[in-house]
Parts: C-alpha cells; sequence; structure tokens
C-alpha cells in the first residue's frame, strides 16, 4: 500500500513524554480518573528499554511483539485433528508493540498480526504475517508512531500542527488505519481486517495474508468516520453501526455481498450526552438490531484537540444514563429505546425475540460480557500491568449480562446476571457462538473465563445458559485467545463440533488449541515454532476436500 506520510503529527522525538511523566499518568487512580473528567496530558509512545524495565522480564509471548515479519510453515501435530475439520482458521489481533525505540502503552495500540492455521486431512501448515496498514507502514519508515491509536495521540506541535490537526481529523487522516480487531470472510469470498475507523477497513488474502488493499466504500457516508469493529457478516449481507459523532446517535447500514457501497437502515438518536457511547460491537435477532448505548462516551475534546480523556478518547459519564435501542431491520423505524442499568459490555454474545402466547415478538433478549458497570477493564488491559501483574487478581470481575428489552414501550429494560459468574471465574470476555445460531434462541456460549489469581482471562469456558453451569479448561501459565467454534459440517446439535483458540506460553512460544465443544476435553494441539502475541477475533474458511 502507498505510503505517503500525511503532513499531521509530525512532532519531533522531543515532544514524546519520558517514561517518568507516562508512568505518572498511568498510575492516576480509577477513581480519580473517574470524577475528573479533565483531559489527561498527551501520551505518547514510551522508549523501549523504560517498557522492558517496568515489565520484570516475562516470557510470556502474549505480550511481546513478533520478532518477524512472517512466517510460514508446517506445524507439528499433538493427539487426533478429526478428518472433517478441512479449512482455514485465521486470528487477528494486535502483535507489535514497539517501533524504533518506541513502545506502546496499551494492548488495543499494537499493530495488526494475523495468524493462519490451515488444516487439512489430519494435517496442519501455519503462518503470522504483519498487515502493512498506513499506520504500520509510516511508523516503520518513520521509527516512532504517526497516527492516532487507541490509546496513543502524537502531539501536535505547533499552531500550523494543531490546525491541520482538527482539519486531519475532520478529514480523519489523523486517525489510525491499523486494523487490529477483527478478520471477516465477506459473502463473496473477499476478506477483510478491521477495527473502530472505517479507513481501517482493510482487505487481505487468506492464504498468503498478503495485505491487498484499502476496502473503499462506495457511497455517501464518507464523513462517518467511526464504525463497530464488529459488522455482522452473513453470506448476503455486511451489517455496521457507524457512531455519528456530530450529531448524537447511531446510523445502522447494510452492504449487500459483492457491493462495496453501504446503505442506510435507519438512525437511532442518543438518549445521553454530549456524544455517543463507546461500541465496539452491537447484536442482531432476527428482525431487529440493537444499538447499546452505555455511559462510557466519546470525548468531543480529546478528538479535537488531540490528548487524551480519562479514559483514552472516552470519558465515564454515568449521570448521562445506559439506553438499548431497538431498530426493525426491514423498515429502519426504533420499536423500543428503554434506559436500563449503568453498564460496561465492550462485546456482545448473541441476542434473541422472545415470543408470546401469540408467537408474537415481546421482548428481545441480549447478552453480553458485562462488567458491572465499571470502566476499570480498560485501564486492566494496560501492557505493563498485564506484564507485571501476573500473579496478582488484579482482573475486574465481569459477568453473563441479560438484557430484557420488552417491545410494548415500556420506559425501561431489565440487565441481570445469567449464571453464577463463579462458574466462569468471575471473569468473562472474548464470545463466540455457534453462528447458525445468530440472532435465534442459543444455549451455548464460548469465551475467555478467569481460573484466579489471575491480572488476564487465562481459562476457555463453553457457558450452557440452559443449564446455568460452565464447562472450563485452563492450563497453567498459559493464555487462551477468544475460544472459536466451528461447526462439524451436517451437525445438528449447536455445540456437535470443535472450539479453536491459540494459546500463547509462559515458555515463550504458542499452539493452537482444538478442543471437543461438546465435552471440551483436549483433542488436539497443534505447536508453533514461535511465540504468537495475544490477538483478538478470529474466523473460519471451510474447505471442500
Ligand atoms: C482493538 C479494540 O478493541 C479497539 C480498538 C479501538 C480503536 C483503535 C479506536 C480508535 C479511535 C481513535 C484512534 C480515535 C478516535 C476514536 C476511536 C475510534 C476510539
Ligand atoms: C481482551 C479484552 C477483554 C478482556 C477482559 O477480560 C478485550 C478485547 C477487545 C477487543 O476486541
Ligand atoms: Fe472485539
Amino acid at each position: 500500500m502507498a505510503a505517503h506520510l500525511p503532513t499531521l503529527c509530525t512532532a519531533p522525538s522531543s515532544f514524546f513524554l519520558s517514561s517518568n511523566r507516562s508512568r505518572q499518568t498511568n498510575n492516576l487512580s480509577l477513581a480519580a480518573k473517574a470524577r475528573g473528567n479533565s483531559a489527561r496530558p498527551v501520551r505518547a509512545a514510551t522508549r523501549v528499554e523504560d517498557e522492558v524495565a517496568e515489565d520484570r522480564g516475562t516470557n510470556l509471548s502474549a505480550w511481546t511483539s513478533v520478532r518477524q515479519e512472517r512466517w510460514e510453515g508446517d506445524l507439528d501435530v499433538e493427539g487426533h485433528l478429526p478428518a472433517w475439520l478441512n479449512g482455514t482458521y485465521l486470528r487477528n489481533g494486535p502483535g507489535l508493540w514497539d517501533v524504533g525505540d518506541r513502545a506502546f502503552h496499551h494492548l488495543f495500540d499494537g499493530y495488526a498480526t494475523l495468524v493462519r492455521v490451515t488444516f487439512r486431512q489430519g494435517r496442519a501448515t501455519g503462518a503470522h504475517r504483519q498487515i502493512e496498514s498506513d499506520a504500520y507502514t509510516y511508523a516503520k519508515a518513520k521509527g516512532r508512531p504517526v497516527l492516532r491509536e487507541f490509546s496513543q495521540c502524537p502531539k501536535p506541535g505547533n499552531f500550523l500542527d494543531r490546525v491541520s490537526n482538527v482539519v486531519g481529523l475532520v478529514s480523519g487522516a489523523v486517525l489510525t488505519d491499523n486494523p487490529n480487531s477483527a478478520v471477516l470472510p465477506l459473502g463473496d469470498g473477499r476478506v477483510m481486517c478491521l477495527t473502530e475507523t472505517t479507513k481501517s477497513s482493510i482487505l487481505i488474502d487468506p492464504g498468503t495474508l498478503d495485505t491487498i488493499g484499502k476496502f473503499k466504500y462506495e457511497d455517501r457516508l464518507g464523513g462517518m468516520m467511526i464504525q463497530s469493529a464488529h459488522p455482522i457478516v452473513t453470506e448476503s449481507e455486511f451489517l455496521t453501526v457507524l457512531p455519528d459523532l456530530v450529531r448524537p446517535g447511531h446510523l445502522v447500514v447494510t452492504m449487500a455481498a459483492g457491493s462495496n457501497e453501504r446503505k442506510v437502515i435507519g438512525r437511532v438518536d442518543c438518549r445521553g450526552g454530549p456524544t455517543p457511547g463507546w461500541m465496539h460491537s452491537f447484536a442482531v435477532t432476527e428482525k431487529y438490531v440493537v444499538v447499546p448505548e452505555m455511559p462510557l462516551r466519546y470525548s468531543a475534546s480529546s478528538l479535537i484537540k488531540s490528548e487524551l480523556a480519562p479514559f483514552y478518547a472516552f470519558e465515564w459519564l454515568p449521570a448521562s444514563g445506559s439506553y438499548m435501542h431497538v431498530m426493525c431491520r426491514s423498515t429502519g423505524k426504533t420499536v423500543a429505546s428503554v434506559e436500563v442499568p449503568p453498564f460496561m459490555a465492550i462485546h456482545f454474545i448473541n441476542a434473541y425475540e422472545e415470543t408470546n402466547q401469540d408467537g408474537k415478538a415481546a421482548a428481545v433478549i441480549v447478552d453480553c460480557c458485562e462488567h458491572y458497570g465499571d470502566p476499570a477493564i480498560i485501564e486492566t488491559l494496560v501492557l505493563h500491568r498485564l506484564r507485571s501483574f501476573r500473579d496478582k487478581d488484579v482482573l475486574p470481575d465481569a459477568r453473563v449480562g441479560r438484557f430484557k428489552i420488552p417491545l410494548d414501550n415500556s420506559p425501561f429494560g431489565e440487565l441481570t446476571t445469567a449464571l453464577d459468574p463463579e462458574e466462569h471465574g468471575r471473569g468473562m470476555d472474548m464470545c463466540s457462538i455457534n453462528q447458525a445460531y445468530l440472532g435465534k434462541k442459543y444455549r451455548y456460549a464460548y469465551a475467555c473465563g478467569a481460573r484466579r489469581p489471575c491480572n488476564f482471562p487465562n481459562m476457555i469456558t463453553k457457558i450452557d445458559l440452559e443449564e446455568k453451569t460452565a464447562k472450563n479448561w485452563h492450563e497453567e501459565d498459559a493464555v487462551p485467545s477468544e475460544p472459536f467454534f466451528v461447526a462439524k459440517p451436517g451437525a445438528t446439535d449447536e455445540d456437535d463440533g470443535v472450539v479453536i483458540s491459540i494459546v500463547s506460553t509462559i515458555k515463550g512460544d504458542a499452539y493452537a488449541l482444538v478442543l471437543d465443544a461438546r465435552t471440551f476435553e483436549e483433542i488436539a494441539r497443534v505447536r508453533f515454532p514461535c511465540g504468537l502475541p495475544y490477538g483478538f477475533h478470529g474466523c473460519w474458511i471451510s474447505e471442500k476436500i
């Protein structure tokens, strides 16, 4: 991809904070941050040596940058891969947190690393490769980050820089295009990687992991700079939600497979203010789209002034209220908009319609990984905490939060706990389901859970929402990433298939774990000869043999 450096964020190295200053910023108590909404100083990447000194030198490959830009080769298989498991598992995530002598601060900042494991008749090959976004290419060229990442805001220096920052913000030029969240096969065979900036939508080749180029949206929605990192993609459509920061609200848009044109289904206005709530993901039922509005809201001044808010680009405004909006997918009309108890959810699991005796939808049930209405989870994911606090029980509690949104014009919705959180160790995030149950009543969710004490989810959990129990997989000193369910071809039971997760170990290496989804017992592990950093979300591209 073209690597023309923008003239924005042209801060010389002297604009980067010294490590001491940055440590002071990190140590601000969360309570203090939550109380005060004044913007924090601009944070830029610290020097690598300072980060390493702070990190007490763990070998855990989860938080260690990839050592090489790309690798490809055969993988050793321990155990027996099912003969039906033919296809490619792809996983995306932030695998490079250092560039030149600069180091990122937050897990979400790292440059996107794709991992591939291809299964064919009991054998496996693998690869990893950096995605060549502009953010990555510029950073390599300059020896330091140039664009604004999740927690990282290169400081505009003089007046001209500040003016161009505002212009750059309007055009989106100062924002990252580092697509480190999800990887999704579109219904037409193209494969997209993305994060929350619209410009981060990038096409890749699932075989070679080559970066093909930017996905060019051919529509009039170019002014919408932010998108959900989790579009809902089926064989026929790509459905997503675009936060509107100018007129606080959300556009729900759809794009047919094979097309590059998004069409607006409808718009929901925000009920709280002054800006929309952070919306990393959302949920759908067969008839409806559910748009969450939580009190962790985009900070307009952080974006305009290019400085950090109490939670990077966000501020926690509990008094602004929490809401759930339900839009009809066929008419674009908002059919319910209810106030709910304060919540903090990055990932929605699934949703479905609950019907009354006449078979009519009476309520929408929406499940999410809910952090007890506390944004502290964001600060838990700061890299030096992940690296240093391994034996401390500092992972905030989380649960399967279940919303019930009545469709009878009631003003309020309910939020309950779907099962005893002790079943999954009071940790819970990075979820998946059997995709055949998307938007339908379902029984099983797979996620990362917690074997306490821990500072990060270190377990894989299969949650039975009917029995309200969980089956757990755990290995000492290992960090598994999101468990991804792959159905056995022709399966009729919801849990007939395997669950794949890439596990990073303390020895500095990594393997793809394959569990029998029904029993949750290990059936195989496929070893990489190198370490793999923690990754976020995966997908499966099946192959007919
Ligand atoms: C990886 C993940 O879960 C979330 C990533 C979010 C990102 C990269 C957010 C980026 C943003 C900016 C760089 C500034 C503007 C706002 C926002 C979209 C939050
Ligand atoms: C890894 C994570 C949350 C862990 C909480 O326990 C969130 C990742 C978000 C990106 O997709
Ligand atoms: Fe995500």
